[in-house]
Order: structure tokens, then C-alpha cells, then sequence
């Protein structure tokens, strides 16, 4: 009856020292963290990329079922031509427009989906690259805002 009292105490002791040494180890992780942050250390947000001259990536989801494909493909399609025209006779510069933070450009690529296709988790692992400037919403322009015409696109 005693010992497995003491055995108890014992038992208790233990997850008392656990618990407390758990704690520590965490406050240490948490301190050691907010000291690399504090110094800036963790800089891992996606610098941003204003660079007027590197290859930027822009991306389009539509993903509204298979009723919208044929106007999608037509839209795409009419969208392609009229930037690779402008690429085709060496005035790409032409596309841009300045604004107060930096220039607009048509996307050079466009991630095309139905609903629940993927899109989004492949948009996350292209927007991993340095190089690879993705919009933050998808902006629907071939399936909702299309009226917007293409300066509201860009
Ligand atoms: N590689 C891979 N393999 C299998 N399944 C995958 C993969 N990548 C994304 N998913 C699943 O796709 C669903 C999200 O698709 P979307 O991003 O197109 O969704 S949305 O329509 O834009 O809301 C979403 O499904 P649910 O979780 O059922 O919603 C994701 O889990």
C-alpha cells in the first residue's frame, strides 16, 4: 500500500518535471525565433518582383465547368493572338501601362480548370519560383468580367 503510494508520488513528480521542461523548451524555441525574426533573419516572404524587365508570370483560373469551355477557347484564343502580335512586330513595350507601382502586363501564362481541377494547388507550387509573379484571386475575366475589356484584364 505505501510503495505503490510513493509509486504514485512518484508517477506525478515526473509528468510534473515533463510538463515543466516542456514548457522551457518551448519558451526557448519561441524566444530563439522571435530573436532571428527580430534581426531579420527570417526573411522568407516571396520578395516582391516590380522588375520591369524579368519574365513576369501572371495566372488565370477558369475554372466554370465544361458549358463555358467554347467561349473560354475563343477568348483565350483571341487574347494570345493580339499579345503575340504584339511581340511578332518587336513592340512587346507597347503592352505595358505605368501606373504607381510598377507596369501591367497581360499574363504569359494562364492556368485553365474546372472546378476542383487543381488549379489552385498548381498555381501554389508555380508561384514558388522567384521568377513567377501570380495574382493573389483569380480573376475570372474569360467567364465574368469579360465586358470589363482587356484594360480592367491587364
Ligand atoms: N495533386 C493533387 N491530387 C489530387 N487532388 C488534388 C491535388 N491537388 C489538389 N487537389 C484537390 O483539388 C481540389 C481543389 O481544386 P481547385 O484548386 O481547382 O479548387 S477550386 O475549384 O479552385 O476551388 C481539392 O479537393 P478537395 O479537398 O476535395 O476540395 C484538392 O484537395
Amino acid at each position: 500500500m505505501g510503495c505503490s503510494k510513493w509509486r504514485a508520488a512518484l508517477n506525478i513528480g515526473h509528468l510534473r518535471v515533463q510538463s515543466k521542461l516542456s514548457v522551457f523548451f518551448t519558451m526557448i524555441i519561441l524566444f530563439t525565433y522571435l530573436f532571428y525574426c527580430l534581426n531579420g533573419y527570417c526573411d522568407s516572404l516571396p520578395r516582391p518582383v516590380y522588375d520591369q524587365q524579368s519574365n513576369h508570370q501572371n495566372k488565370i483560373t477558369l475554372n466554370d465547368g465544361a458549358s463555358q469551355q467554347e467561349k473560354i477557347t475563343h477568348n483565350a484564343s483571341q487574347i494570345f493572338r493580339e499579345q503575340m502580335s504584339d511581340f511578332s512586330d518587336g513592340s512587346s513595350d507597347n503592352i505595358s501601362i505605368a501606373n504607381t507601382f510598377g507596369s501591367k502586363k497581360f499574363p504569359q501564362a494562364i492556368i485553365i480548370g474546372v472546378k476542383k481541377g487543381g488549379t489552385r494547388a498548381l498555381l501554389e507550387f508555380l508561384r514558388i519560383h522567384p521568377d513567377v509573379r501570380a495574382v493573389g484571386s483569380e480573376p475570372h475575366f474569360f467567364d465574368r468580367f469579360y465586358d470589363k475589356g482587356l484594360d480592367w484584364y491587364r
